[in-house]
C-alpha cells in the first residue's frame, strides 16, 4: 500500500511570512505523496477588522454570517491559498490548489441551529477520495483551503483541523496515512508556558488528566479531539509538531505522537 502524508498548517505561521517559507521547505522535503491544508484564520480576523466587520468565535469556531463568509472565501480560497500554491511551484512541488468544493472534494453541511447559531459553518458530511486520490496519481500535491460546499450549492466555513482530519480519515481505504498537525509550538506541552515540556506521546487517558489540569486548553482541545478521532478511525499516526520539524518528526521523532490507549 502506498503511504499518504495529510500536513494541516495552521493561521499562526501563515501569518509570519518567514515562517511559513521555512515551513513550505519542510513540507517540499517530505517524501512521498502529500496532501497540505491550511487555515489562516489570524488573516481572516485582520481583513475581517479593516473591513468593519467584527469577529465572533464560540468554542474555537468563527460565527460566519454573510459578510464574514465572504471574506473567509476570499481570504483562505483566494489569497491564502494561492500564495501557497505559487510558493510551492516554486520549490518544484505541482501544487493544486483546492476548496471542498472543487472537485466535489469535500462535502459538508450547514451545522444545525441548536443554542448557537453558527451561520455558513460546515460540517463535513463526505469526502470524494477517488478525486483526491486521482490528483495525487497525476503527481499533483492537494492544498486544501478550509471552504467547503453544500447540496445547495452554498459554501461553507469548515474549521481547518477538521478538515484534515476527516480527509485523513477517508484516503485510508486507498494508503497507510499519516496526520500531521503543525504549529506555531513545539508539540503539546505539559505547560503551556514552558516550551520546552513537550509531550513525547499522549493517550486520551494522559489527554483527559491534562485538560482536567487546564495545561491543555484552548484551540489544542478540539485540535486534539479531530487528532484522536483520527487515530481512532484508521489513521496509522498522528503527530503534532512546530512548523519547522514536520520533516524531522517523520523521520526520527520530533513533537507529540498520539497513542491510543491500551
Ligand atoms: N498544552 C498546550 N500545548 C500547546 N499549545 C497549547 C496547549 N494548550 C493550549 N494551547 C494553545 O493551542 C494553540 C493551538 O491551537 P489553534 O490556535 O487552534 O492553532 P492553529 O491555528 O495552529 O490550528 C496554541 O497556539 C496554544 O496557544
Ligand atoms: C468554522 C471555523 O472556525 N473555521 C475556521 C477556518 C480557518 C482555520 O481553521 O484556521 P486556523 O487553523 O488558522 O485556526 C475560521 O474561520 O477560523
Amino acid at each position: 500500500m502506498n503511504t499518504l502524508t495529510v500536513i494541516k498548517i495552521g493561521g499562526n505561521v501563515i501569518d509570519d511570512p518567514a515562517a511559513l517559507k521555512r515551513f513550505l521547505t519542510a513540507f517540499a522535503s517530505v517524501s512521498g505523496m502529500k496532501v497540505l491544508i491550511h487555515g489562516g484564520g489570524k488573516i481572516a480576523t485582520q481583513v475581517a477588522d479593516k473591513l468593519g466587520i467584527q469577529t465572533t468565535m464560540v468554542e474555537g469556531r468563527r460565527i460566519t454570517d454573510q459578510p464574514m463568509l465572504d471574506v473567509v472565501t476570499m481570504v483562505y480560497g483566494g489569497l491564502v491559498n494561492k500564495q501557497i500554491v505559487a510558493k510551492l511551484q516554486a520549490l518544484d512541488i505541482n501544487a493544486i490548489g483546492l476548496t471542498g468544493a472543487d472537485g466535489g472534494t469535500v462535502l459538508a453541511k450547514k451545522r444545525p441551529v441548536k443554542d448557537i447559531d453558527y451561520g455558513m459553518v460546515g460540517d463535513i458530511e463526505e469526502v470524494n477520495s477517488g478525486q483526491i486520490q486521482f490528483f495525487l496519481r497525476q503527481n499533483l500535491t492537494p492544498v486544501f483551503a478550509p471552504i467547503t460546499y453544500s447540496q445547495t450549492g452554498d459554501l461553507l466555513n469548515t474549521n481547518a483541523d477538521t478538515m484534515a482530519s476527516a480527509i485523513a480519515v477517508d484516503m485510508v481505504g486507498h494508503n497507510a496515512v499519516t496526520l500531521v498537525y503543525c504549529f506555531e509550538k513545539k508539540g503539546v506541552l505539559a505547560d503551556p508556558t514552558d516550551d520546552h515540556s513537550v509531550i513525547g506521546e499522549l493517550t486520551p487517558s494522559l489527554y483527559a488528566e491534562h485538560k482536567a489540569a487546564g495545561s491543555i486548553n484552548k484551540g489544542m482541545i478540539p485540535k486534539l479531539d479531530n487528532a484522536f478521532k483520527a487515530l481512532g478511525n484508521g489513521v496509522s499516526k498522528v503527530i503534532i509538531c512546530h512548523a519547522d520539524e514536520v520533516a524531522a518528526a517523520l523521520q526520527q521523532g520530533a513533537g507529540t505522537t498520539l497513542r491510543l490507549d491500551d
